[in-house]
């Protein structure tokens, strides 16, 4: 099997890593970091190698996932450039840095696939939003793009000129689902339920109405009604969140999101 080696084991380099353990072997993962210790600590925990730059990592690995910020792309693309080929194939996870100037960088027959993850691949719950250009990858590469991130949860194919909206939707929205446990939390909290017994009935009831919308195919909507019951106390509720501009709250957030991903 190609190997795989991802640069920077942060956040998502490390819940990548965690969710290719669920399918890859330890000899076939291989990392590099700027934090030494971190790298060793990674390596004691999780068995896997790390190299001491990301030129040798280049030079190791077929499939390479750039899991830094985009600040520190230029660094990175500049010392991958030289030691990767047409025969690796570059998958870069960053938000708004787009294949064109993925390869401006790299050289134009530089191989890139632009993929966005989000945290929940640590547990291999993740939704990943992956681009390339169909042409340039063998059906025998395509499958391991789709195995790597499969083994992360589910993957979508979609077009470049949507990634930004994958980052709104799945990428960053973690991030506002957990907003939305820990204030569900609060509410039952101020009304005298525990903590922790908040917590878990928070989260439950997500991740329980996230699989009733996968799982049934009903339109959210539909479901949304089947728990309001008429003069109930769920449709006192949605009114006072509709006043409070509670859906127009998350589609602005995904404008913020979209105009930021423009200005990386
Ligand atoms: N976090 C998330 O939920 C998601 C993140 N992403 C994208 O993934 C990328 C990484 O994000 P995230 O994991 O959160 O970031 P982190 O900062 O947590 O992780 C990046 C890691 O890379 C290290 N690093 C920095 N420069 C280099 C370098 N030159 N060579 C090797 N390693 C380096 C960092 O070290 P140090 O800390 O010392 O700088 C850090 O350990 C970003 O582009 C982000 O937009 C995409 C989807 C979801
Ligand atoms: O906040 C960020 O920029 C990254 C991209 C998607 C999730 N985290």
């Amino acid at each position: 099997m190609a190997k795989i080696g991802i640069i920077g084991i942060g956040n998502m380099g490390l819940a990548i890593v965690k969710g290719l353990l669920g399918t890859y072997s330890r000899k076939d993962i291989l990392f590099t970091d700027v934090n030494k210790e971190r790298c060793e600590e990674i390596t004691k925990e999780l068995g896997i190698e790390h190299v001491d730059n990301n030129g040798h990592l280049a030079a190791s690995a077929q499939y390479i996932v750039l899991a830094v910020k985009p600040q520190y792309f230029p660094a990175v693309l500049s010392d991958i450039r030289n030691t990767v080929t047409e025969k690796n194939v570059i998958i870069s996870i960053a938000p708004g840095i787009t294949t064109t100037q993925l390869k401006e960088k790299l050289g134009d027959e530089k191989r890139v696939v632009r993929a966005m993850p989000n945290t929940p691949a640590l547990l291999g719950e993740g939704m990943t939003g992956v681009c390339y250009e169909e042409k340039a990858f063998s059906a025998e590469e395509k499958q391991a793009i789709a195995d790597i991130f499969g083994s992360l949860g589910k993957m979508r194919l979609v077009e470049e000129r949507l990634m930004n909206a994958v980052v709104c939707v799945s990428g960053s929205s973690p991030a506002y689902v957990y907003m939305f446990i820990e204030a569900l939390a609060d509410s039952a909290v101020k009304y005298g339920l525990p903590r922790e017994a908040a917590y878990e009935m928070a989260a439950q009831s997500v991740l329980g109405s996230a699989k009733m919308v996968l799982e049934t195919g009903e339109h959210p909507g539909a479901l949304k009604d089947k728990v309001c019951s008429p003069g109930g106390t769920t449709i006192a509720a949605v009114s006072a969140l509709e006043e409070a501009g509670f859906r127009n709250a998350v589609i602005k957030a995904a404008d913020a999101c979209y105009k930021k991903c423009t200005e990386l």
